[in-house]
């Protein structure tokens, strides 16, 4: 196993170097390169289940996103779907032009006094979404640093994702992190204490819902979650949110870097969305900016070339098949982890085309985008694909048609771009992306 900053480039020329589909990344475990069994390992009526080890460095055990168990799983996200499904996305709608607006209105503020860096900006206010789709309730996030967008909580999750492979080699650094003396842990570490604030948040969430008197007129996860105990119920919530939001917000930073650095990319946006009119309450809504041709397919663009999970989610080859799982001819015995990562899918010229890597939206117009959809595994695919698939869309959606409208945006230099890093979401360095506003009227 590598630890470099963007495993898959890694694994693809090793690949190369090796001449196989069948990449030995550990004394048990396969990298598949062969696209054509994404199918089998991720499907709808029987998965290969989840590798434990790797689901258990998450520290987050039980949740909808680590529970190994089928049928337990099966449960959990029967009680979750109808919150994530597009009823429930239209219910949320009025949430997430409520952040974006807030969104706006600090960038008006912040943009005289230099660039914004909109990958923490797109950070806090896709958190603001889930903590009140979660939760119920607001962190205050997007107000919190007068002159920027830092915040407490990304101190925590940049915590979080660093010290995951860390977590996943070494059980016993997560059986420590849960039995020493939190007070020990800030001392030790004060960016896991960070994280540790998070997890506090998430459980003094759980009592202000059950202490509070009125119900908001959204819905909350908290509310599908009535039969699970409390200390279940924080770590779902939590969950979710880490799982939702800094995904979301890369994918609408890698959308933006596209749009601004391809003059004809951003004309036709702009021209498309200036066309739509303003609703009643003066918002564009989401049913008519999808209706949008160009600008649905940016986003499906920007949610194909940002991959926000990149690299690998292990499987293990179940001993129930009726076949035998096969790869470069060779049959893959039970037991065996084995993982084809959105990565290796998005990048295949076989399925793409020579331009695979590059940005295009319009490969999904018209009819030959037909038929790219099952090649498309931004979320993943079959019985634990992504319960986010439509609200991250909605929401990189309605973002970017907001910030065309309101504001000439620009990159002064390639410097302002931070380098994207592989920790299992996709994170910008720092700076992040920097970018220079001008209001448009
Ligand atoms: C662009 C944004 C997003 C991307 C690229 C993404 C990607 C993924 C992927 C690849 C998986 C499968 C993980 C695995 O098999 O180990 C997944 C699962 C999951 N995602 Fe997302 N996600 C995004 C947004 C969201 C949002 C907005 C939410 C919730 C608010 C969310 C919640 C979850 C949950 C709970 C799971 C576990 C589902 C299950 O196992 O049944 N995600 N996501």
């Amino acid at each position: 196993m590598t630890k470099s900053d963007f495993q898959e480039e890694t694994f693809e020329k090793l690949h190369k170097e090796y001449n196989t589909q069948a990449l030995r990344t550990g004394p048990n475990e396969l990298h598949i390169s062969d696209v054509n069994l994404y199918k089998v390992i991720y499907n709808q009526s029987s998965p290969f289940p989840k590798y434990a080890p790797f689901y258990d460095g998450f520290n987050t055990p039980h949740t909808l996103f680590a529970e190994i168990d089928p049928v337990l799983h099966k449960e959990r996200r029967r009680m979750l779907n109808p919150l994530f499904s597009r009823i429930g996305l239209i219910k949320l709608e009025p949430i997430i032009q409520q952040k974006v607006n807030m969104l706006l209105e600090k960038i008006h503020l912040l943009a005289a006094h230099g660039p914004v860096n909109v990958y923490d900006a797109f950070r806090l206010m896709t958190t603001e979404v889930i903590l009140q789709f979660a939760f119920g309730r607001s962190g205050g996030l997007i107000e919190e640093d007068k002159n920027g967008f830092r915040s407490w909580f990304l101190e925590g999750f940049d915590a979080a994702s660093k010290s995951i492979p860390d977590l996943q080699y070494k059980p016993w650094l997560r059986h420590l992190t849960n039995i020493i003396p939190q007070a020990l842990v800030y001392k030790l570490s004060p960016e896991i204490g960070n994280l540790l604030d998070i997890a506090k948040f998430a459980e003094g969430s759980v009592r202000f819902w059950q202490m509070s008197t009125s119900r908001p007129d959204h819905p909350v996860v908290f509310e599908k979650l009535e039969t699970v105990n409390d200390a279940d119920l924080a770590t779902e919530a939590m969950d979710i949110l880490i799982a939702g939001a800094d995904t979301t917000a890369s994918t609408m930073t890698t959308g933006l870097i596209h749009i601004l650095t391809d003059r004809e990319i951003e004309r036709r946006l702009v021209e498309e969305v200036d066309s739509l009119q303003v609703n009643e309450k003066g918002q564009l809504p989401l049913q008519a900016l999808e209706k949008l041709e160009f600008l649905h397919a940016t986003v499906k663009e920007a949610l194909r070339v940002g991959m926000a999970v990149p690299g690998r989610l292990p499987r293990v080859v179940p001993d129930s098949l009726m076949e035998p799982f096969m790869v470069d001819g060779k049959v893959v015995p039970p037991g065996t982890t084995v993982s084809i990562s959105t990565y290796t899918m998005h990048t295949d010229t076989s399925i793409w085309g020579p331009d695979a890597r590059e940005f295009r939206p319009d490969r999904w117009i018209g009819p030959q985008s037909k038929g790219l959809d099952q090649y498309f595994c931004t979320f993943s695919k079959g019985s634990r694909m992504c319960i986010g698939q439509n609200l991250a869309p909605a929401e990189v959606i309605i973002v970017l048609a907001y910030l065309l409208r309101n504001f000439k945006m620009s990159l002064e230099s390639k410097s302002d771009i931070g380098v994207p890093k592989d920790r299992f979401t996709l994170q910008y360095e720092d700076p992040g992306l920097q970018v220079t506003f001008k209001p448009r009227c």
